[in-house]
């Protein structure tokens, strides 16, 4: 389920990626989940794409995840806790923070946001991303690359108290770092966009499956998109690997 309401607007490249990577994409707007017209419970992977939905209004992310928060509760918790995995691309990954469905996937307990980046303005470029090595699996394969992918956002910092941001350490939920060139993690700018604690760039819960991220793979599934195109020689569109490992996990529950 590409899950989408007003003003999301990267529904149709993430709906690709996922037709790409072998799913059965279908776009679901939010107010065919309230009306009952759709169900969570049908599907096998939820994906909150980016976009500035509702304008940002409040804060990016907030009103989206009030909607879900109160509206939709239990049908996210449940499918969560059935163990379906997803995942939530920049506005995508503000409205599970806000949620509380990340770090520690329970609705309602929110335990960090993503705020205003330190530079204070819109940053919209390619970066170099770190993936560590955990149980995530969205990145299964992936450990100890280094992936290139644009970021497009005005408040991506990744912020927490000092608690919770040593509990997601130890608990190895992070998943992606802004890095330098040779995957170095950075609290620099501008190879860390947003100066994200711990140079932070995409966690998931506990159990790996609910995944969230600044930086936008949908944006490079194909070779072609990747600005050095003509240059590199890539194996694969590192971006298209995250969605084909969802789709495989989703495939086998
Ligand atoms: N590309 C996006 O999803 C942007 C997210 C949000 N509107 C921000 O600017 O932070």
């Amino acid at each position: 389920m590409v899950l989408r309401t007003d003003g999301t607007n990267c529904d149709r490249e993430t709906f690709h990626a996922f037709a790409l990577a072998g799913g059965e994409p279908r776009m679901v707007h939010i107010n065919q989940l309230r009306a009952g017209e759709e169900k969570l419970a049908d599907y096998h992977i939820l994906v909150i794409p980016g976009g500035f939905s509702y304008g940002d209004d409040v804060h990016s992310g907030k009103i989206l995840a009030v909607e879900l928060t109160s509206f939709l509760q239990e049908q996210l918790q449940e499918f969560v806790d059935a163990g379906k995995p997803v995942l939530g691309i920049c506005n995508g990954f503000q409205v599970l923070v806000r949620t509380g469905l990340l770090p520690a996937a329970r609705m309602g307990e929110i335990r960090a946001a993503l705020i205003a980046n330190d530079s204070g303005r819109f940053e919209c470029r390619w970066v170099n991303l770190r993936v560590e090595d955990t149980r995530c699996v969205f990145t299964r394969g992936l450990a100890g690359r280094v992936l290139n992918l644009p970021v497009a956002h005005g408040e991506g910092k990744f912020y927490t108290g000092e608690d919770t941001l040593q509990e997601i350490e130890q608990a190895g939920q992070v998943v992606f770092r802004y890095a330098g060139p040779g995957g170095e993690p950075t609290g620099d700018y501008p190879q860390n966009p947003n100066g994200s604690l711990n140079a932070i760039a995409g966690i998931c819960d506990p159990a790996g499956r609910v995944l969230g991220l600044m930086p936008h793979p949908e944006r490079f599934v194909e070779r072609t998109q990747h600005p050095n195109w003509r240059r590199h020689i890539f194996s694969e569109p590192l971006g298209l690997a995250i969605f084909k490992n969802g789709v495989d996990y989703a495939r086998q529950i």
